[in-house]
């Protein structure tokens, strides 16, 4: 219908006006690169990931599989960087592959880099479809950032990095509720790479098939429609975060990423947005094996910014 100025209308969100085809297309990350076929992309991908994860493992201390709960999946690797330290930062990645694929033995993409420089980086294991539902894997990622925070009483800040559907788990720890967990994580900031925050659209796509969302699991899954509901402001108005997306990521990814930045900010975080240039929604993660790549340093440049000095010591046992 019309449109009633000054009235409370709601604007019909545009995913829902395209063709079946379209929506498949939008949310299909491989169609859209630019440098090579899709298959390959995604082989490349899994490869600079494999042969990240076996660098990081044969060049640093490590502690690997260690669980967070007492199922299969339940488990996680950390990396340390040289200098031996209980006080350290650490950045934990969520792995993305539509919540069905991808695993954290084939991504540890940015751990030489980051460890590198002092950052100790966990990389999170979760039960992917069908054997895991997203509830499932929403708290599994909340039960891992719990472990951390309890094995390491002294970080010096917490940093949660997701890519894709690991940003959408990513992006759920921003409305986490810590408190039947006995324990507030140090979390200090969020890097959201290329995800989707409204999973609304993906029930019509074929990458529901696994999953098996109905439209209630995918709203109570959808960061994006829970902070808009949410009166709440952030409990830590020092948290950062960062929404980036690839300049070669669809219009439909891209548009994703402008309106969850946008409803960060009138939520009251302290969030920024970035288009990285030349980049699709594989490159915009595999090159965080690069020292020099500027999401690694924009990373590195959020993490060890100066410690607030004028805030009370951390309560640290
Ligand atoms: N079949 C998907 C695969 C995919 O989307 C993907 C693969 C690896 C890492 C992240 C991915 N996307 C979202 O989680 C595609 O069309 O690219």
């Amino acid at each position: 219908g019309m449109d009633v100025p000054g009235r409370c209308h709601r604007v019909e969100a545009p995913w829902k006006k395209l063709s079946k085809e379209e929506l498949e297309k939008q949310y299909s990350p491989s169609r859209w690169v630019t440098r090579r076929g899709a298959e390959e992309a995604l082989r490349t991908y899994s490869q600079i990931g494999d042969e990240a994860t076996k660098r990081a493992q044969a060049t640093r201390r490590c502690l690997l599989d260690v669980p967070y709960g007492d199922g299969e999946g339940e488990k996680l690797d950390i990396y340390f960087p040289e200098q031996a330290s209980e006080a350290l930062p650490f950045c934990v990645f969520i792995h993305g592959g539509y919540w069905q694929s991808g695993s954290k033995d084939t991504s540890a993409f940015m751990v030489n880099p980051l460890t590198a420089q002092g950052v100790a980086v966990a990389i999170v294991g979760y039960d992917l479809a069908p054997k895991g539902t997203l509830d499932q894997m929403v708290d599994q990622v909340t039960r891992s950032v719990v472990c951390i925070q309890k094995q390491y009483p002294c970080n010096e800040g917490i940093y949660l990095c997701g890519h894709s559907a690991g940003s959408h788990l990513a992006a759920m720890m921003l409305l986490a509720n810590w408190t039947e967990h006995r324990v507030t994580p140090n979390i200090k900031g969020f890097f959201l790479v290329s995800g989707i925050y409204d999973l609304e659209p993906i029930v019509f796509t074929s990458q529901n098939i696994p999953l098996r969302m109905t439209l209630e699991d995918a709203q109570r899954n959808s960061p994006q429609r829970l902070l808009e509901a949410a009166l709440t402001r952030p409990v830590d108005p020092a948290c950062r975060v960062l929404v980036v997306v690839g300049q070669h990521d669809s219009p439909e990814f891209s548009q994703q990423s402008r309106e969850f930045h946008q409803t960060l900010c009138r939520g009251g975080w302290d969030a920024s947005f970035e288009e990285l240039h030349d980049v699709d929604h594989f490159e915009i993660i595999w090159k965080l094996t690069q020292k020099d790549y500027v999401l690694t340093k924009m990373i590195l440049r959020t993490v060890l910014r100066e410690p607030d000095s004028a805030g009370p010591p951390p309560a640290c046992t």
